[in-house]
């Protein structure tokens, strides 16, 4: 289990972080979200000993964590840092090498690993010849190279296209399958939600909401009904409590006290009740809701 606690982070009088907490188990996903400047780079930083917190700690399994440990994780920087004039497979190898492998191991690793993110043909190529997006995956290859212990990736998904995402999400998933624990962070919430088992969202240096979707969602999307009904008789929903918002038929009310069935009995007396249920937000929603 990898643990965050209490990261406290100013620059100057910027205070970045302020009292950041939260753990990845192994074998879980966790998606790290958050508006520019909210301090995801920074604490993604102060876990791979990039930078030193003012205070707080980083520890895995209750164990602050070592230089060593730090070797075997695998990480991707938000400035990146490939050899613009290496060629691709080298590259790749190169970086394996230094994380520890062997010369056999580093090659087979990269070799398979150039070939799950379509890199192969591209293997003899100095990286400035390749597109961005090409780049980006040279950088998850090196990341992912050594099979490391825990991966902390900075946005690994930006400017991926939807093949290189599936590509990626399948690796991701394989490695959390085998017990690893996966953070990244990613402005593309629809993808976070689709792809983790926790989502931690931070808002100016402070998480501000954490836990499962599951969880979030259920403890967000508590109080909000959704009512389609036909037929009405005009202006039955101004007796409604809560806050009302009418698009035709289709009535969304937040603030619900309660179960709700209040409002279902005035929905039946005005009319055909086609649709009555809780709504649960999406991340979106959330997301907007916890940063407001
Ligand atoms: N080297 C630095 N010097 C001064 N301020 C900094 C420095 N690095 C980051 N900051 C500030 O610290 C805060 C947190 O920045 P950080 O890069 O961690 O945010 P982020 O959540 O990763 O943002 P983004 O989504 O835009 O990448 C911001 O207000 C940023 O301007």
């Amino acid at each position: 289990m990898i643990e965050i606690d209490d990261l406290h982070k100013r620059y100057g009088d910027k205070v970045a972080l302020d009292g950041v907490t939260f753990s990845v188990r192994p074998g879980e996903m966790f998606g790290f979200v958050g508006a520019n400047g909210a301090g995801k780079t920074t604490t993604m930083r102060i876990l791979m000993g990039v930078l030193t917190a003012d205070s707080g700690s980083v520890r895995r399994d209750g164990k602050a964590l070592t230089f060593d440990d730090r070797r075997r994780f695998g990480y991707m920087p938000e400035e990146r840092g490939l050899y613009q004039k290496m060629r691709v497979f080298e590259q790749v190898e190169y970086f394996g090498r230094l994380s520890g492998l062997t010369p056999a191991g580093a090659k087979k690793a990269t070799g398979e690993l150039l070939e799950r993110l379509s890199l192969t043909e591209r293997a003899n190529d100095a990286v400035d010849a390749l597109s961005l997006g090409n780049q980006q995956r040279v950088q998850l290859a090196v990341a992912l190279v050594h099979d490391p212990e825990a991966l902390i990736l900075d946005e690994p998904f930006s400017g991926l296209d939807p093949l290189a995402v599936d590509a990626l999400a399948g690796v991701l998933a394989e490695r959390c399958a085998a017990g690893v624990p996966v953070l990244f962070s990613s402005h593309q919430l629809d993808l976070v939600e689709r792809l983790c088992d926790s989502v931690g969202i931070i808002s100016a240096g402070r998480v501000a909401a954490s836990g499962t979707v599951e969880e979030l969602r259920e403890r967000e999307g508590r109080g909000r009904l959704r009512l389609v009904v036909r037929d009405a008789s005009p202006g039955w929903t101004a007796s409604l409590p809560g806050e009302v918002v009418e698009k035709g038929d289709e009535i969304l009310v937040t603030g619900v006290e309660g179960d709700g069935q209040e409002i279902l009995h005035l929905a039946v007396k005005a009319g055909r009740v086609e649709h009555f249920g809780w709504q649960r937000p999406t991340l979106t929603e959330i997301f907007r809701e916890a940063v407001a």
